[in-house]
């Protein structure tokens, strides 16, 4: 029988998503090791395959078909923008898009001016102002703490993910704008969902129960 691989996001979704999974009876201790370089599991009993991928590649291992199945934030989706099926709502790891700077900066964005936005997510910034807004500004890539460039001086405002809102506060910054509500989602490689429809549909609708009885 063909293993079915499913393809978690490394760091803060992944364990929420073999929560998820224990309670379908979708059992993987081995990941749980923390410690452990393995890079890929499998449970031979249920035919799976399971692997931790950097979140921003997870939909690339999904849309080829290495991984029939994947978990990842919707941040990323929108940011990578892959072919493939978005099927399911986790309703974990909610937080939001947002544009973010110091109060200072909302007249700036009010009146249109061309303004620097950092983020590690260019596209859904590039679509937010471009398409949306249909204000030009300059976009500004980083990889991380992107909290730092309206402090110094790099970009008048940023593109991140707000959850508690203690990254923004602890830095005198703030919500500007709202772009939209993040979560996990499962997404699905549209070969595998043919070719391997009762499989996936089985533990697709296990998912959906469970989240439905939370
Ligand atoms: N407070 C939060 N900050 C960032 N991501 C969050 C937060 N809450 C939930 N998420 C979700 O978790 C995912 C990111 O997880 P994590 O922060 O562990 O990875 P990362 O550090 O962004 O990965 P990378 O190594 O690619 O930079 C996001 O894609 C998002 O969907
Ligand atoms: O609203 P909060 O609860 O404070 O969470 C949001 C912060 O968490 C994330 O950063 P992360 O910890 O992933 O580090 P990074 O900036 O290096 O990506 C995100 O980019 C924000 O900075």
């Amino acid at each position: 029988m063909r293993y079915i691989t499913i393809a978690l996001s490394k760091g803060r979704l992944a364990k929420k998503a073999l929560e998820i999974f224990e309670h379908i009876g979708i059992t993987c201790d081995e990941m749980k090791d923390e410690n452990t370089r393995k890079l890929i599991f499998t449970n031979e009993e249920l035919g799976l395959k399971f692997f931790l991928a950097k979140p921003s590649d997870v939909p690339t291992y999904v849309e080829y078909g290495a991984a029939d199945i994947g978990i990842v934030g919707k941040d990323t989706l929108l940011e990578e923008g892959r072919t493939l099926y978005e099927v399911y709502d986790l309703k974990v790891g909610n937080c939001k898009m947002c544009v973010c700077g110091p109060s200072s900066a909302k007249e700036k964005l009010q009146h249109h001016e061309l303004i620097r936005v950092a983020s590690k997510y260019p596209n859904i910034a590039k679509d937010y102002f471009y398409n949306k807004k249909h204000q030009t500004v300059e976009i500004i890539k980083l990889n991380g703490s992107v909290e730092l460039a309206p402090i110094v001086g790099l970009a008048e405002v940023i593109v991140d993910i707000v959850e508690t809102g203690a990254t923004l506060r602890e830095n005198g910054l703030e919500v500007l704008e709202e772009i939209c509500p993040l979560s996990a989602r499962v997404v699905v490689n549209q070969v595998s969902m043919k070719m391997e429809n009762e499989r996936i549909n089985k533990i697709l609708s296990d998912l959906r129960k469970y989240m439905e009885n939370c």
